[in-house]
């Protein structure tokens, strides 16, 4: 278990919390409008739009994330009054009510004056952290220009956070069991993320120049899991990291192997039993329910592979007491007090984003929680 910190049991100087997500359709008349607003200039061919949207219709038009949200959203609070820190715990979307503006707004309202963000993107790269800042920064805007005076820090980047990597170990160690193939030879544990245009790779990270964090920090998760599993289990455990739901114009890279390609592979090589660990993604949204339980179901019924889905980490308990211990930390570093930033695999990401760390490819824009 990471250990909670008792002597930090406080968000101060935070007068609220904010959960902020994607979001997602919940009825079959709000789809197109949700994937419009998604793809708002962004050039994602109609044809894909009409697929995707597609994908939605087959569960009624209702997307599972901002379920599970509202429970991500108590989960968070039930540890808060455990450590007897009695904040208000606020939710709000990107891309679908309720929206984070109108969030702030009614946090204003309520009179929050400083607010801790913390999204439901682990890793780091333009869409998955930048973006975020960027919508933060365009509600604070919105509601300055309204003479709602508020500002907005954000808990760190949690891939390389200790409970992330460990809840995965353990829920893929799990799957194994679960799976009863003995024969290392002829099981493999397929981690999958969500792809990326390669440019958005090529520049995520801190802005060193260095690039290619999002797929690195899946990497070092991906070989922890596998060793700490393998540990487990006593046993020789191999894996590969594949991409799942790939958009945007067939002339542009985005990251591969695609998940059903990697699939006809290893059947080709004479694998017979597969793990799917969706370790890009916190909760069991349309990606996981569509392009896994779906999708590449499909694929490895098609060709005779047994497939078990490995659980994303959801509201697991030990994920969730590390995203609170995250909150604390971010409080202790806002009232300057020195607090150690545990990290593993890797280095703690910083919680002030660094100047030019991945950039919007597009157009530069207002971000907000870093130094630029
Ligand atoms: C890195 C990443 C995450 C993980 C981090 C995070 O969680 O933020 C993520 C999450 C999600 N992506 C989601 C849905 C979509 N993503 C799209 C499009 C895109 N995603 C991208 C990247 C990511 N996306 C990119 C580079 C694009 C193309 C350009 C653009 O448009 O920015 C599109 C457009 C249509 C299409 O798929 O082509 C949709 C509908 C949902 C909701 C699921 C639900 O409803 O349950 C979630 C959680
Ligand atoms: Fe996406």
């Amino acid at each position: 278990m990471p250990t909670s910190q008792p002597a930090a049991a406080s968000v101060a100087p935070y007068d609220a919390v904010v959960l902020v997500s994607f979001g997602g359709p919940e009825g079959p008349e709000e789809v197109m409008p949700f994937l419009r607003r998604v793809t708002g200039g962004r050039g994602i061919p109609d044809e894909r739009l009409a697929e995707v949207a597609h994908h939605y219709d087959r569960f009624g038009g209702k997307s599972p994330i901002n379920d599970q949200c509202r429970e991500l959203r108590a989960a968070l609070e039930a540890d808060l009054r455990r450590r007897g820190i009695d904040v208000p715990v606020l939710w709000g979307n990107r891309n679908s009510e309720p929206f984070l503006t109108d969030t702030l707004r009614d946090a204003y309202d309520a009179g929050a004056r400083r607010v801790l963000a913390v999204t439901t993107s682990a890793y780091s790269c333009y869409s998955s952290c930048r973006q975020y800042r960027e919508n933060i920064a365009d509600a604070l805007q919105t509601l300055q220009d309204e003479g709602r005076e508020l500002t907005v820090d954000k808990v760190r980047q949690y891939a390389t956070h200790p409970s992330f990597a460990r809840v995965n170990a353990r829920l893929v160690t799990d799957a194994v069991r679960q799976i009863g193939q003995p024969d290392d030879d002829k099981l493999r544990i397929v981690f999958v993320t969500h792809s990326i245009p390669e440019a958005m790779d090529d520049t995520s990270g801190p802005g060193d120049g260095e690039g290619n964090l999002y797929e690195h920090q899946h990497d070092e998760i991906a070989h922890v899991i596998l060793d700490e599993a393998g540990f487990t289990l006593d046993r020789e455990l191999t894996g590969a990291l594949v991409y799942c739901s790939r958009s945007g114009p067939p002339t542009q890279p985005w990251l591969e192997p695609d998940v059903n390609d990697h699939l006809r592979s290893l059947a080709a090589d004479g694998i017979t039993d597969v793990v799917v660990a969706p370790i890009g993604f916190i909760s069991d949204h349309m990606e996981v329910k569509f392009d896994l339980d779906v999708e590449a179901r499909e694929t490895a019924d098609e060709l005779g592979l047994n497939m078990v889905r490995v659980p994303t980490v959801g509201v697991d308990p030990e994920f969730v007491i590390g995203l609170v211990d995250l909150m604390t930390e971010r409080a202790a570093q806002a009232r300057n007090v020195p607090v150690e930033m545990v990290a593993w695999p890797g280095e703690a990401m910083p919680p002030v984003c660094r100047p030019g760390c991945c950039p919007n490819l597009r157009e530069a824009r207002p971000a907000a929680c870093g130094m630029d």
